[in-house]
């Protein structure tokens, strides 16, 4: 994650600063330990690279989720309040911006408001799986409204920033299952690697970029990667990494590319949506996260393309989409290889990546 284009004398949306509400406040760690319960295990959403994140409820009775984070960026240079501030200035009602900090000894800890329905792994393959409370409907507006708040990241924020972790996990969905993206901007707050391959992990996702993978540095053209991986994941339920057997795993692109070449839909739409899809709008969100998703990152829209093409109902925009050369089988000439095709296409990944874990 990047920050750059450091402002000065501006508000973060741009504009000439007026007299603003602070978005963000310091907490004590007093405070936190009463809206946590001294941070009880019962208290306790769950754990991510970084640290464990613990329910609260502070005393004028508003819920926060605190990140304790179990190790941060101790480089001097790095101002832990700095960097907060900076973030928790970013605002766009699909963002999760961090509330405020808190920083008493060795402790660092980030407050968010708690999102109640938790995130998108929660539902497509997590404790909320079974009740299946994500319809279509809702699916598309988590679509729309996650790719607007990284275009916002891209294009409008100031610093403009990379989100450079995007996935399932990282959006999150409030009481009206309205999706906020969380965790952009990291980069300087967090440490290269945790010393428990945290960082390995991640690399290791299925989300992020192979130009990521190989260089290690996150782009705006990588954030559009992952967006179409989540995309994918999104309509289909499956996870972005399936492991085949003990030694090989596959991308959900290289599962799906092929049943598109067949306009095999039918097969990509998670079981769990029955009939409910319609079947254009499912075409396009499977054909824009393939456009995504693409290795090559010159080929890829921007985000505030991809929030056009998920908005845009129009036919001839479809059939624009639709004629793309990368949906068309490059063996179809050939009818008799379709099985060979189907099988090259899958694109095993080799041995060199059978390690990788099967994370969300
Ligand atoms: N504001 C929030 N409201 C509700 N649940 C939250 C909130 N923030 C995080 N969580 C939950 O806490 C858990 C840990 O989140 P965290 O962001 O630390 O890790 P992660 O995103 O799962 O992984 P990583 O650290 O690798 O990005 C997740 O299950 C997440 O859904």
């Amino acid at each position: 994650m990047q920050l750059f284009n450091s402002c000065c004398g501006k508000g973060f949306d741009g504009k000439k600063k007026e007299k603003e509400e602070p978005s963000w406040r310091v907490f004590s760690l007093k405070e936190l330990h009463a809206a946590t319960n001294s941070f009880n295990y019962d208290n306790k959403l769950g754990e991510g690279r970084f640290g464990s994140v613990y329910w609260g409820q502070l005393w004028d009775g508003s819920q926060i989720a605190v990140k304790r984070l179990k190790a941060w960026s101790n480089r001097e240079e790095i101002d832990f309040a700095v960097e907060v501030e900076i973030l928790a200035r970013i605002r766009h009602k699909n963002l999760l911006s961090v509330r405020g900090y808190c920083a008493e000894g060795q402790e660092r800890l980030l407050v968010y408001e708690y999102m109640p329905n938790l995130s998108l792994v929660s539902h497509l393959y997590g404790q909320h799986s079974a009740e299946c409370l994500l319809d279509w409907t809702k699916r598309m507006k988590i679509a729309i409204s996650s790719a607007q708040a990284i275009a916002y990241l891209h294009n409008h924020a100031t610093p403009h920033i990379v989100h450079g972790d995007v996935r399932a996990s990282n959006v999150l969905l409030d009481s009206e299952f309205e999706a906020r993206v969380t965790d952009f901007g990291y980069g300087k707050l967090m440490p290269d690697d945790t010393g428990d391959g945290a960082t390995r992990a991640k690399s290791n996702n299925g989300y992020i970029s192979p130009e990521c993978v190989a260089s290690g540095k996150e782009s705006e053209t990588s954030d559009v990667y992952s967006f179409g991986i989540l995309l994918l994941v999104l309509v289909s339920g499956k996870r972005p990494l399936e492991r085949l057997n003990p030694t090989t795993t596959r991308g959900i692109t290289e599962w799906g590319l092929p049943l598109v070449y067949e306009r095999k839909f039918g097969e990509i739409v998670d079981k769990r949506l029955s009939e409910e899809h319609v079947e254009e709008k499912l075409k396009k969100v499977v054909f824009v996260g393939l456009m995504c998703a693409q290795t090559d990152p010159e080929k890829r829209p921007t985000m505030s393309e991809v929030v056009e093409m998920l908005v845009n109902e129009s036919k001839e925009k479809m059939s624009e989409l639709e004629a793309n050369p990368l949906f068309k089988n490059p063996y179809s000439s050939n009818e008799n290889n379709r099985e060979q095709v189907a099988e090259e296409s899958s694109d095993v990944i080799s041995k060199e990546k059978d390690n990788q874990q099967q994370q969300e």
